[in-house]
């Protein structure tokens, strides 16, 4: 339904990025993420006619967006900025009639009708609430809500929002992404949408777009598109890794202020708390010994965290369970978790007993990270 065909957009006789050539269909949606900077907002711009293509075309059902006339276009697409916007003494309800415009006669007089896609507009969006309260008075959030009821009620096939969850707490973000999801398939809407949490983006696009250097780095399917490597490369980072099967960043451990070794014994993610606290107040971690599967194996890696490890499925070699030892001995610290039972665990269980009966200062994580303070 839309598609970019070699399109490059920019200001002047800057091209900010080129040869972009994406498409989706009816009640997808397309997120675009990129570095500050990168050219998202230009190019969502440009696709909602506020600029004019550099280079190449936007076609909406098969028609050049850039020809089609303000009013026909009015009841394809409605866009949301990001800009906070000052209307000064509306309520929720003038605000969403705003969206009614293309429909209304030349005084925007609104029918019975006009009313009802008014209110139901707020209904979708939960802010029916809102409806009668003053646009100043109301949390950012309230007005995002407004603001993406008001694009509704245009009735569009496309919707378009530049980073909406902005000024939105954790709550309102997830709200909201989880609204978008709801439109995207109970109204059948495409929507493009900017967004700075990448974490998100995973959980709510159908397709993503990269843009880096001028071009479109990736595009397709988020599971398909956001590994380690294309992420850590799209935003330049050094001191941090994406973990690609959970969808999240972790910080390296890099400054590793404490000179103390501590070694941990986990597994199935129950080392997480104890690696990120151990990692944050500059301590110098080993685990082990994990299976290259295991999800503290993907927490550690990302961190940067030395780790005996042996491949996934296969025994602990007594190779791998010396080598902990010998780490063992070097530490000035053991930490165990409850990990999960196997067999794995029983040797990983000797460890902790080989530390215990070497003196050493053991320590049971559970749930209170405190315990570890005095190491
Ligand atoms: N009106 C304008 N005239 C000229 N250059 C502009 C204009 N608006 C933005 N730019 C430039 O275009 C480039 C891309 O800006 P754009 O706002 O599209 O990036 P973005 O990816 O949305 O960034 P952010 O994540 O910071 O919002 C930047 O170098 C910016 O300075």
């Amino acid at each position: 339904m839309l598609k970019t065909e070699n399109l490059s957009v920019g200001y002047g006789n800057n091209i900010i990025v080129k040869n972009i050539n994406l498409d989706m269909k009816e009640g997808e949606i397309l997120c675009i993420i990129g570095p500050n900077g990168a050219g998202k907002s230009t190019l969502l711009k440009t696709i909602a006619t506020y600029l004019k293509p550099k280079n190449g075309a936007v076609y909406l059902d098969g028609k050049k967006i850039h020809e089609l006339t303000p009013s026909q276009l009015a009841k394809e697409m409605a866009i949301v900025l990001t800009e906070r916007v000052n209307p000064g003494n509306m309520t929720g309800f003038d605000i969403i009639a705003i969206g009614r415009h293309p429909y209304t006669d030349l005084f925007g007089r609104l029918s019975k009708e006009d009313k009802d896609i008014v209110v139901d507009s707020a209904k979708s969006v939960n802010a029916e609430y809102l409806l009668h309260k003053n646009f100043f008075e109301m949390s950012d959030g309230e007005r995002q809500k407004i603001m993406i009821a008001r694009a509704l009620a245009q009735e569009p096939e496309i919707l378009i929002l530049d980073e909406p969850t902005s000024y939105l707490d954790a709550k309102h973000k997830i709200e909201l992404t989880l609204l978008l999801r709801e439109l995207s398939s109970q109204n059948n809407l495409a929507i493009i949408v900017t967004l700075h949490d990448i974490e998100l983006a995973l959980r709510i696009a159908d397709k993503m777009a990269l843009i880096k250097n001028h071009e479109i780095l990736a595009f397709g399917y988020p599971e398909n598109v956001m590994s380690r490597e294309v992420v850590n490369n799209l935003y330049d980072l050094d001191n941090a890794n994406y973990g690609e099967y959970i969808g999240y960043f972790e910080l390296k451990n890099k400054i590793k202020i404490k000179n103390k070794k501590v070694f941990i014994v986990c597994g199935g993610g129950t080392g997480a708390p104890v690696l990120r606290y151990l990692v944050k107040n500059g301590y110098e971690p080993v685990v082990g010994v994990l299976h290259k599967n295991d999800a503290d194996y993907f927490i550690a890696e990302n961190m940067g965290i030395d780790i005996i490890a042996e491949e996934a499925y296969d025994p602990i070699s007594y190779e791998k369970f010396e080598k902990a030892k010998k780490e063992i001995d070097h530490a000035d610290a053991v930490v165990y978790t409850k990990f999960p039972s196997g067999k794995t665990n029983i040797l990983n269980n000797e460890l902790v007993e080989y530390a215990k009966n070497k003196y050493m200062k053991s320590i049971f994580y559970e749930s209170d990270i405190s315990v570890l303070k005095d190491i």
